[in-house]
């Protein structure tokens, strides 16, 4: 039976070392060309794709996630070549990842902390595109959690952060993606002072005191959902309860 939490030994280089196992951050994953390819085509795809969030807009291909299974659909070309390339890495437990969020935040915008959680096989890979962004990680809630003097409500300070810069991979995986939290703060400029940047060296951009201003970035959140519906047979199901 394959460990859950295996290392990848291709991308051990990448290991972000002193946090909780395992995070890997690949600086340059996609060219240039790459990334501004994919920007064409994420907003090439038609305008009912997306779904306007508060404080972000995102485009769901591949099914949708459901405790039951998802009934898959066919992903484009375009994103099937990029889930091809990271399942080839062999996040997946040999397996084909089949579902992709794409994610779309304006300056000022971010998403609440969270997990994952148990609808997916426990690894999840991020492509950034278009602008850097900070992603803060949090211990499990708990009544120990030191509060946020930043923010008005408070809030749980993180306990580090990444710094994902444009066209990079983020893989999050093992106690990474089981045990913490992620989330975005809804902010127009980064602080690199606020909390350690676990990933600082691999970084060009993480310069102490840096003030990063964002621009828009565009994330491709690529997962595999094991449990799948085959069409075929609910149909079929469908077509013997009716005779
Ligand atoms: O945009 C990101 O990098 C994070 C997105 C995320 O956490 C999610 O879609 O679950
Ligand atoms: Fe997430």
């Amino acid at each position: 039976m394959e460990e859950l939490d295996a290392v990848i030994p291709s991308l051990e280089p990448f290991r972000v070392e002193q946090v909780p196992p395992i995070i890997y951050y690949v600086p340059d994953f996609i060219s240039e060309q790459e990334e501004t390819q994919l920007l064409r085509q994420v907003y090439e795809a038609p305008k009912p794709k997306w779904t306007q969030l508060s404080g972000r807009k995102l485009q769901n291909w591949g099914g949708l996630p459901h405790p039951k299974g998802m009934v898959p659909e066919q992903l484009p070309r375009w994103l099937q070549h990029w889930v091809d390339a990271v399942s080839s890495l062999g996040l997946f437990g040999g397996a084909q990842a089949n579902h992709v969020l794409v994610n779309e935040y304006q300056p000022g915008e971010g998403i609440m902390p969270h997990e994952d959680g148990p609808l997916y096989y426990p690894t999840v890979s991020t492509i950034s595109l278009g602008s850097h962004t900070v992603l803060d990680m949090y211990l499990p809630r708990g009544p120990e959690l030191e509060k946020d003097p930043r923010e008005e409500q408070p809030q749980p300070l993180p306990k580090f952060s990444l710094l994902l810069e444009p066209r990079s991979l983020l893989v999050l995986r093992g106690e990474a993606y089981t045990h913490l939290l992620h989330g975005i703060r809804p902010t127009s400029i980064d602080a690199l002072t606020e909390t350690p940047v676990a990933n600082a060296a691999a970084c060009p951009s993480a310069q102490p005191d840096a003030l990063l201003p964002r621009g828009t970035r565009v994330s491709l959140t690529i997962r595999r959902v094991p449990r799948v519906l085959r069409t075929s047979l609910l149909l079929s199901k469908k077509s013997r309860s009716t005779k």
